[in-house]
């Protein structure tokens, strides 16, 4: 056995692979975007075979890219873009229809009826989610009820419901492991997360029958080993998490109220809660952070639909920027004495407003704004959307009595490409009022889910001393004075309520 392992991150929008060396250090990357299927207004497909193809492509060429082959990888951790459903064939592989995407809203409709009928709150209780077009169980309920194919393939016991990771392993075991982790399992609407096992009550409520899904392992476990004939020699499969889970593992968030964000396209904020699955009073979510050794920890989650995004409408939408990096030298020469403030609320506001019909808002324009002002109010807005959802997560760790680890005046973990921006991580310093630290390795969610594996293959240390070996590149402290910040949040909020909804009179 040698010292490297290979992260497999499927993503929304493509497919990395990255090797790491047996200290955790990059060593190669190989990635392939595949294309995104809109068969609808507020419909996203991924064909299998696409997301299959790339996976492969990407592992065959940083293999080679490094230099190394199979017989070098002591194991493989994968993961994945979570929610997203795939039905297949369990004797041909191939599946019966597209992947539905965590994105496609298709069974909102579904999902109002089900709230209205007060379904919610049995199913809030034991998987710890809400009962949105977002998680799998719903998508899997309509290929059911739509497709009366797939309905009576089912039946028979023909076919296997997974998530991407759990499609990915049986096609890399050539079929012969049909598994999944914990945290991807706490993202379908049908795991009890407390007992850690598939729910009857979840499983009947969306028609779906325990044997259709696959076992739930650790996320440092194993997944069995890749077929011999696909790179060359097989490679064991030993780490599996859901990408935001894999984050706040490869940010070693593992003491409670450790918290970590990941900003792209969208934000994703998960704080550690420890061992007992606290409920949210903030409607965020408690989901399975990982599972070690048996042992679950969980963390308490908000999403923030659009960081990144922002920046990909000034520069796309409204051509105001040549490239995302520019917003940055905008935003530094930007008028100080301008109030300008943009709420991204394009698809609505996620936590802790959770308000689908609100429309984003640019306010405060004078006949002296420009660009700078406009870039300026974008990156901004992902300060006060984060300090907002922080806000709510901090209420929640004080209700359920968890240490302030990470509460006021600790550290918050980011990663994701929009931190290569510094004006933003000032920004969110002061905004946040609390130090805000950058790490070293900035592939963060492949680093988790390579450490995930390498931890199980006994090649990389136990989560105390990986810990202790997680170092930042740079720590951006706050520098902003207390009456400026109290300004600036109050003309976000004031911002803020002259977009959300309106409550019905
Ligand atoms: N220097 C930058 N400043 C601001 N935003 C950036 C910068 N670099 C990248 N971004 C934004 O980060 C996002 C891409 O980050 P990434 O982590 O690759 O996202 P995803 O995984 O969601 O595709 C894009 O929305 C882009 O606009
Ligand atoms: O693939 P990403 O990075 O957009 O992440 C998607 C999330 O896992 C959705 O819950």
């Amino acid at each position: 056995m040698s010292g490297y392992t290979i992260a497999l991150d499927q993503g929304t929008t493509s497919s990395r692979a990255i090797i790491f060396d047996g200290k955790l250090s990059p060593v190669a990357v190989a990635q392939r975007e595949f294309p995104q299927i809109y068969p609808r207004p507020g419909w996203v497909e991924h064909d299998p075979e696409e997301i299959w193809a790339s996976c492969v492509a990407v592992i065959s060429e940083v293999l080679a890219r490094a230099g190394l082959h199979a017989g070098d990888i002591a194991a493989l951790g994968i993961t994945n873009q979570r929610e997203t459903g795939i039905v297949w064939n369990r004797r041909t592989g191939r599946a019966v229809h597209n992947a539905i995407v965590w994105q496609d809203r298709r069974t909102a409709p579904d999902c109002a009826r089900r709230v209205a009928a007060g379904e919610e709150p049995a199913l809030r209780e034991k998987t710890g989610l809400l009962l949105d077009s977002y998680f799998t169980a719903t998508k899997y309920a309509w290929l059911l009820e739509n497709d009366p194919g797939i309905r009576a393939a089912a039946q028979a016991g023909e076919l296997a419901f997974g998530t991407v990771d759990t499609f990915l392993i049986w096609r890399l075991t050539g079929g012969e492991v049909f598994a999944t982790d914990a945290t991807n399992a706490s993202r379908t609407l049908l795991y009890d997360i407390a007992r850690g096992d598939w729910d009857e009550d979840c499983l009947a409520a969306f028609g779906i029958a325990r044997d259709w899904l696959p076992q739930v392992r650790d996320s440092a476990g194993d997944f069995g080993r890749v077929r011999d004939d696909l790179f060359g020699g097989g490679i064991p499969i030993r780490g599996v998490a859901g990408d935001q889970q894999a984050a706040t593992v490869g940010q070693a968030c593992f003491t409670p109220g450790m918290a970590k964000v990941t900003y792209g396209t969208g934000a994703f904020a998960l704080v550690n809660i420890g061992t007992t699955p606290a409920p949210s009073q903030n409607r965020l979510l408690t989901t399975v952070a990982y599972q070690i050794a048996g042992v679950r920890h969980y963390a308490l989650e908000g999403a923030i639909f659009v960081a990144g995004a922002a920046v990909q409408w000034l520069r796309d939408g409204l051509g105001i920027v040549a490239s995302a990096q520019e917003t940055q030298t905008l935003a530094e020469r930007a008028d100080p004495d301008q109030a300008v403030y943009l709420v991204p609320a394009f698809v609505g506001l996620g936590a802790p407003w959770w308000d689908s019909q609100a429309r984003a808002t640019l306010s405060g324009m004078t006949r002296g704004t420009g660009r700078a002002e406009i870039a300026r109010a974008a990156l901004e807005s992902v300060s006060h959307q984060t300090a907002d959802l922080l806000a709510a997560m901090t209420a929640d760790i004080a209700a359920a009595n968890i240490p302030d680890a990470g509460g006021d005046g600790s550290v918050l973990r980011v990663d994701g490409g929009m931190v290569a921006n510094d004006w933003l991580l000032q920004n969110l310093a002061d905004i946040l009022a609390r130090p805000v630290d950058r790490p070293r390795v900035a592939e963060t969610t492949a680093l988790g889910a390579a450490y995930l594996a390498g931890l199980a293959a006994d090649l990389y240390p136990q989560p105390a001393e990986f810990a202790r070996s997680w170092s930042r590149e740079r720590r951006f402290t706050p520098t902003m004075a207390d009456a400026r910040r109290a300004e600036k949040r109050a003309g976000w909020e004031d911002a803020l309520r002259r977009t959300l909804t309106p409550p019905a009179p």
